[in-house]
């Protein structure tokens, strides 16, 4: 056994999280996709049946109230709170990440406004996951707002008197880097704007402390490192005391303060609640809700420690098998920089992808020429952190040998990356 096999060996036999992967369906893969699509929690398979043949098939439209289906987005809403830091009561849970971002984003410039109607400018983080930028683009042109892209780390310096909202990335999808959610809610906060974070990269992985810091409202998607599903319902964080003033640009019926009484005229319910919009996805609801049962006694430092030891030993390993100039790491070495994930640049990056794939190690390519690998401390464990390095060595060095990097798979294009 080599060192760093050794290694991984020791700080697998000490890690406090280790019996946490016999709750994942997982095979002999080393599974770094996990911030694209969390693994399948074991419970789940058997609930949705449950689900599907008992609340569906025999209870029928009973289920609603008395299977709890018609309070689920909030129930769901409060089991996801602590993870993120949040009191019960301001979370709920439905529609994707991508509406999410609407209602929040359009419900802040209305927040803003309430308090000063000049203000007219929508800033977003310049390097944002796309569909973040595509929507504060809407919101921009429905609220008559000029869309400011602002690289996070400028942020603070390009605020003023015409900022109605922010919008901003927890972690960046691409890179991995982790932005200072303290001090750049604070600096939202000292211009007199409100700020959404988006945490689809950050709920599960690290703590958030949403509450402890004043954020005005967040949302996330639930399929990375909370283990949803694919298309699993994502969760919206309006602070309680902004919530009697949370005037969503999607007032539904199930935000109304009595959806049965088929009223003509809107009545916004109080509470999370109002953040809703239609009927919730329950199927995929109720998959989510049994797939979160798997951080029962399972404290998010304790995740956020393991995290780090994880890409920590990682950037080890690739430091002593890769060939210094192969690879580029773009994740931060700083822990307070750092989310869950590596990124490294790699002029082949897809190809190379596709063969690590091949040899069972599952990461992604991010476009234009990423590889990135995600560590979900729920079931990550080091003597995969070793493998992934090694085998990701092993096909570096047979490229190599082969005269180098190939043609570009994706021909230059950009229609290939997620
Ligand atoms: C930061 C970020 N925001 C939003 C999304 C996606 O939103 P949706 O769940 O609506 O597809 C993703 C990933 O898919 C993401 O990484
Ligand atoms: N929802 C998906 C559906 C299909 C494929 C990927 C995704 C992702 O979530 C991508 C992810 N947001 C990313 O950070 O690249």
């Amino acid at each position: 056994m080599s060192e760093l096999e050794l290694k991984a060996e020791k700080l697998d036999g000490a890690d406090a999280l280790a019996s946490k992967r016999d709750e994942f369906v997982l095979d002999d893969v080393v599974y770094l996709d996990g911030n694209s699509l969390g693994a399948l929690p074991v419970s789940v398979p058997g609930r949705v049946e449950d689900v599907v043949r008992r609340q569906w098939g025999e209870l029928r439209i009973r289920s609603w109230t008395e299977g709890g289906w018609w309070t689920a987005p909030e129930r769901i809403g409060d089991r996801i709170a602590p993870l993120v830091g949040a009191a019960p009561g301001q979370v709920v849970v439905g529609d994707s990440t991508s509406v999410n971002v609407f209602k929040a984003l359009v419900g802040a410039v209305r927040l803003a406004r309430s308090a000063d109607t000049g203000r007219d400018e929508i800033v977003v983080d310049a390097t944002t996951f796309p569909t973040d930028g595509y929507i504060a683009g809407s919101a921009a042109r429905m609220t008559g707002c000029t869309l400011r892209p602002v690289p996070p780390s400028e942020v603070p310096a390009a605020l003023g008197d015409r900022t109605a909202a922010v919008l901003l990335n927890h972690v960046d999808y691409r890179t991995g880097r982790l932005h200072d959610l303290p001090s750049l809610t604070a600096a939202v906060h000292a211009a007199g704007a409100r700020v959404v974070w988006d945490l689809c990269h950050s709920a599960g992985a690290l703590p958030v402390g949403l509450d402890e810091h004043g954020v005005d409202l967040a949302v996330g998607c639930t399929y990375k490192y909370l283990n949803g599903g694919p298309g699993s319902p994502a969760f919206l964080y309006v602070r309680e005391d902004l919530q009697d003033r949370f005037d969503s640009p999607l007032p539904g019926w199930n935000s109304h303060a009595e959806p049965f009484g088929m009223r003509e005229e809107y009545e916004p319910a109080a509470g999370a609640v109002r953040g809703r919009v239609g009927t919730p996805d329950i199927l995929s609801m109720l998959a989510l809700e049994a797939a979160l049962e798997v951080w029962d006694g399972v404290c998010v430092d304790t995740v956020r420690a393991k995290s780090l030891a994880l890409t920590d030993f990682f950037l080890e390993c690739v430091e002593a098998y890769v060939p210094g100039d192969r690879v580029e790491c773009v994740t931060p070495r700083a822990h307070a920089e750092r989310g869950s994930q590596v990124a490294l640049r790699c002029p082949d990056a897809g190809e190379v992808m596709r063969r690590l794939i091949a040899r069972g190690v599952v990461g992604d390519f991010r476009h234009p020429d990423v590889l990135r690998f995600g560590f979900t401390p729920l079931y990550v464990g080091f003597a995969d952190v070793e493998r992934a390095a090694r085998v990701l060595a092993e096909e570096l060095a047979a490229e190599a040998a082969r005269g180098g990097p190939g043609p570009d798979p994706y021909g230059g294009a950009g229609s290939r990356a997620r």
